[in-house]
């Protein structure tokens, strides 16, 4: 069983039982906070000898003097047959309340110790800060796959907010959980008597009656060179018992005075059992130390957060991942398939790849990348990996490289099939890295990496062809897309553009359906998106989506894109032959690459023609009006300024601070983006200096010009667009 696997499944299952544990054991941490302010000033050099005094002049009756973990002073006596316990002021004396627990902490106590369930609950409870202890350990194994080891623990994460809640809470607590785990099972193997606490049995001391009177509590040797503040318990010898004598406990061990003479007459010291035990307690609970009892209290309430975002991810997971039929166990596998994928279109082409393989008579495997592994039955290993982002890994598998960089090489050849797309600067760089990675690693490949460009199911077929070959099998591969759950998008209104010489354009505005339950969960359909996500639609006759950039939000309640009628193009041409009412199947694709980060530092815009619509839906949701420049570049203001009347609006409110825009087609036009940015230097690096983040998008051609122009703009600041890339304040969005 994977370590994913027995995460997911420990989580889901008795993870309900650590909530319950966590958020009382939250609850329980109030206590030592509490006692410490109630808790009197710094006890200081105060002695034994003088506290003893003090006290039996107030409570002349004193049984038993005890120090707690917060600092208080407890006296408990008889108030004649009633037995009583006070609060008393170190300083003088005096009593300042009668000391309880309240009731409250009592059950909550109770449950979290035992469930309310009595003897077999403390069991229970002890099998649970078992299950919590492997979960941290599992957790902590996938954390470091996930970011790609040590060093990049601290890097971004990336993926839903789930999948961020879940990693970003565990960074912070994980290694915390893991302690109060580890303490607990110590605290428990002494409740259930698999750990004996005690030195040894107790020495038998009498006080030697020497005729002499008892000396008082103040002049005894051993009490005036104890400090209270090391002191936990004394116990006063009884009037009615003249061989009882005084005994006195610290976290070293427990001592006995002779009540005549005030000599030391035994010394038990601690067992190492005690003051484990002792240690774990403290660890535990955060009694005398209430910075760590809040610090206890977050991180057991964060037990509640872990479950609910470990149930989201795997009911997302559930919902998202294509379910591989025909999977066999990976130990009795002789072929493996390894997936990385982030929109779950190559699942579907490893579902191909599997049912041809298992028509050849092969025992075949599907998995996640981030599970690759090889075991005695295998014999090949396939891994399909889409690249994402400036040429990254899908976010699931980030910590696959790392991963298979340490990953020992044997026979079994690992061969790699890309999927990307020609549009991106960075084609298929992830499944080369997995390539030469491996190649690094000594493994032998059956093929040499191959690269599917736009999901070709022709590209496949012909990649199938070569691995029949190599195989020496009759294998055929033939690819039928399947596609996300879509929904149906209505046309509720349309502007048309006809640029100069250009071709026809329209922004198309959607109704967004209502949002049932399962669409709030983000399982199906259109979940949430925001500007700059991508909308995929299968235009009528053919199975592969085009993707448009999306200019509004969820929160805008309505879905728009803009098109431009491309050459021959089947899904342009139908979009823009759409009347108001007529209807499309589309799904959503996050870009979070794209998306902008919570700042307030300036945010640059930079867009050409349609490129410029996931800029629009950013400047619509400025509702925190941070300042956010943009430069718009088109032919012609009368004929392709998109977005135009609202934009200057947005400029009017606030939402946009400054707007150049640029047209190449009309006298005095100002040129190209490119020409506005050069003659802004200044302007620019001012911006950048105070930690400007850049959005561009637009044609390759456009954003290429752009980079070049910021390279020699930021140069004197020692800058550059792939710098600002590396540290996530660059991002485009190019067609
Ligand atoms: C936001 C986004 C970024 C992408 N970045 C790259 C890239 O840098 N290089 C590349 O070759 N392909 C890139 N692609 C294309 C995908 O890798 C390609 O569509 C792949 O088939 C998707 O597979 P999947 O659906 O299994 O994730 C990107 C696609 C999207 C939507």
């Amino acid at each position: 069983m994977s370590w994913k696997a027995i995460h997911r499944w420990l989580g889901l299952t008795l993870g309900t039982l650590a909530v319950v544990l966590g958020i009382s054991g939250a609850i329980l941490a109030i206590d030592p906070v509490q006692q410490a302010w109630n808790a009197p000033a710094a006890l200081g050099d105060l002695t034994a000898a003088t506290l003893v005094e003090r006290v039996t002049r107030t409570v002349p009756d004193a049984q038993e003097i005890r120090h707690l973990p917060s600092g208080a002073i407890v006296v408990f006596s008889f108030a004649g047959e009633q037995p009583q316990a006070s609060y008393v002021d170190p300083a003088d004396g005096g009593v300042l309340g009668p000391w309880q627990a309240s009731a409250l902490p009592r059950w909550v106590k109770n449950l979290h110790r035992s469930l309310l369930l009595g003897d077999a609950g403390r069991w229970l409870a002890a099998g649970i800060a078992l299950v919590m202890a492997v979960l941290c350990a599992s957790a902590l194994v996938l954390l470091l796959r996930r970011m790609g080891g040590w060093q990049r623990l601290t890097k971004k994460v990336r993926g839903t907010l789930a999948q961020r809640t879940h990693v970003v809470t565990g960074r912070v607590v994980l290694l915390v959980l893991l302690l109060t785990s580890v303490t607990a099972l110590t605290m428990s193997a002494s409740t259930l008597g698999l750990v004996v606490l005690d030195a040894g049995t107790e020495p038998e001391v009498l006080s030697v009656v020497s005729g002499q009177p008892a000396l008082p509590g103040a002049q005894l040797a051993p009490l005036q060179s104890l400090l209270v503040k090391d002191l936990r318990k004394l116990n006063v010898p009884g009037v009615t018992d003249p061989e009882d004598s005084w005994k006195l406990t610290t976290a070293k061990g427990q001592g006995w005075i002779d009540r005549y003479s005030g000599q030391m007459l035994a010394w038990q010291e601690a067992s190492l059992a005690q003051r484990v035990y002792d240690l774990a307690v403290v660890l535990h609970t955060g009694e005398s130390a209430w910075l760590w009892a809040v610090v206890l209290g977050l991180v057991g309430a964060s037990v509640l957060l872990f479950w609910l975002s470990g149930f989201f991810i795997w009911w997302q997971a559930r919902n998202q991942t294509p379910k591989i039929t025909g999977n066999a166990p990976m130990a009795q596998a002789d072929v493996l398939i390894f997936v990385a994928s982030e929109g779950g279109s190559t699942w579907g082409f490893a579902q191909t790849l599997q049912d041809a393989l298992r028509k050849c008579d092969h025992r075949v495997h599907t998995s996640a990348l981030e599970n690759i592994q090889t075991t005695a039955a295998t014999r090949q290993v396939l891994v399909l990996a889409a690249t994402y982002g400036e040429g990254q890994a899908p976010a699931h598998a980030s910590g696959a490289l790392a991963l298979i960089s340490k990953l020992k090489a044997n026979n079994v050849p690992v061969t790699v099939l890309g999927f990307g797309d020609r549009q991106y600067p960075a084609f298929c760089a992830f499944a080369e890295s997995l390539d030469q990675t491996l190649r690094k690693q000594r493994w032998p490949a059956l093929l040499p990496l191959e690269c599917i460009h736009q999901q070709s199911a022709q590209q496949f077929a012909r990649w199938g062809l070569a691995l029949a070959q190599a195989l020496n099998e009759p294998l055929v591969l033939e690819h039928v897309p399947r596609l996300p759950p879509t929904t149906v998008l209505t046309l509720i209104g349309r502007q048309n553009f006809a640029p100069a010489g250009g071709h026809p354009t329209a922004i198309l505005r959607f109704a967004w359906p209502a949002r049932g339950l399962r669409t709030c969960l983000g399982t199906h359909g259109l979940a949430r998106f925001s500007a700059g996500d991508l909308v995929g639609i299968v235009p009528p006759g053919s199975s592969v989506p085009r993707f448009y950039s999306l200019a509004s939000g969820w929160q805008d309640g309505f879905l728009e894109i803009c098109v431009r009628q491309m050459p021959g193009g089947q899904c342009s041409t139908h979009l823009l032959g759409l009347q108001t009412h007529d209807a499309i199947q589309a799904f959503i694709r996050p870009n979070p690459g794209f998306a902008l980060p919570q700042t307030r530092k300036p945010v640059l815009l930079i867009g050409a023609g349609t490129g410029v619509a996931p800029l629009a839906g950013f400047i619509r949701r400025n509702d925190l009006m941070r300042p956010m420049h943009l430069y718009f570049g088109g032919r012609d203001p009368a004929k392709d300024f998109y977005f135009g009347p609202e934009i200057e609006r947005w400029l009017g409110e606030g939402r946009l601070s400054t707007l150049q825009t640029v047209f190449s087609r009309v006298p005095q036009g100002g040129g190209y983006v490119q020409d506005a940015l050069r003659r802004d230097a200044e302007r620019l690096r001012h911006w950048v200096s105070q930690g400007a983040v850049f959005r561009v998008c637009g044609s390759r051609a456009m954003a290429q010009g752009v980079a070049d122009v910021l390279d020699s703009v930021l140069a004197p600041l020692q800058l550059s667009v792939a710098k600002l890339k590396a540290k996530e304040r660059y991002a485009e969005d190019v067609f």
